[in-house]
């Protein structure tokens, strides 16, 4: 038997989860959160007595994150959903598990005006001379391959200031919870003939922990003298309870002038760049860093 929910637009649902012994709990869930599909294939294969296809322990954030609950499938009862969802049952049909996360980014042009991004492009050819090659925590030269400066005070503060000023509409383009920053980190970085970042998330050490933001903004000199250098992003998937990456991703364009802001957490990566010239002054430029919480 398969569940086979009726397609909705995303709206919040109000879910009251039954419990045995009686216990009770509610819930708010987008009506796609494939949380929510779960917790209603769990009812629905329990039905079909295909129980051993959907045990799993249920870990669902509340609270805005704050808190979990967590409980095992098997102690769920029933579900009580305002608005109704009402289940198709189709018979003889695996069960499919539908635990694919999208991941959301957004991106916005013209994010310097053209004077500051002129001013930027001048500044960071007088600086080549100052740029180091890039390094990973593990020192693997095919992990990572680009060129960094860490100090560029006059363009740093620019540009944290303004994701400062931004963010609350930032935070509610992305629908995430607000949270209260710490610190914004912030590199340039330049990506020339051959360079590239493998797949990686952000904030996976101890270190990063707290990094929950990450903004990419990217310039480069017009005429542009490069291709490649898309940045993937991937959706994730929930596995043996654990987050991973997903194989789909979203392919997002470096875009002249553009910034970009997604999740710390979510695996991303930097396809090769193609610049023949080899020039420095061709690269694929960023000023890229994190948008870190206060420890909690
Ligand atoms: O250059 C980009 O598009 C992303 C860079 C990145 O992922 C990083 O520096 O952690
Ligand atoms: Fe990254």
């Amino acid at each position: 038997m398969q569940t086979d929910l009726q397609p909705l637009e995303s709206q919040d649902v109000k879910v009251q989860l039954l419990l045995v012994g009686g216990h009770q709990y509610t819930l708010y869930l987008k009506s796609d959160a494939p949380i929510l599909n779960s917790l209603i294939t769990t009812i629905v294969t329990r039905a079909a007595k295909q129980e051993s296809a959907s045990h799993c322990v249920f870990q669902i954030p509340i609270n805005e994150g704050r808190s979990a609950l967590c409980f095992s499938s098997e102690q769920l009862v029933g579900l009580v959903t305002e608005p109704p969802i009402w289940v198709q049952q189709v018979e003889n049909i695996q069960p499919v598990a539908t635990n694919i996360l999208n991941s959301h980014y957004i991106q916005i042009d013209n994010f310097l005006s053209s004077e500051e991004h002129e001013r930027l492009i001048k500044y960071v050819l007088a600086k080549e001379s100052a740029f180091t090659p890039t390094n990973t925590s593990t020192n693997d030269k095919n992990y990572r391959r680009s060129m960094v400066l860490y100090s560029f005070p006059e363009f740093s503060e620019l540009i944290v200031n303004k994701i400062q000023k931004m963010f609350p509409d930032i935070i509610s383009k992305l629908d995430i919870p607000s949270f209260n920053i710490s610190q914004i980190e912030s590199q340039l970085t330049a990506h020339n003939d051959g360079n590239f970042y493998k797949i990686h998330n952000d904030n996976g050490s101890k270190e990063t922990a707290t990094r929950e933001l990450t903004y990419v903004y990217y310039f480069y000199r017009e005429p542009k003298k490069f291709s490649g250098g898309e940045l993937l992003i991937y959706d994730s998937k929930v596995e043996n309870n654990f987050y991973v990456s997903a194989e789909s991703f979203k392919t997002v364009e470096p875009r002249n002038n553009s910034i970009v802001f997604f999740l710390s957490r979510y695996m991303h990566e930097v396809l090769r760049v193609n610049c023949p010239s080899k020039s420095f002054a061709d690269s694929r430029f960023t000023i890229n860093g994190w948008v870190r919480r206060t420890e909690v």
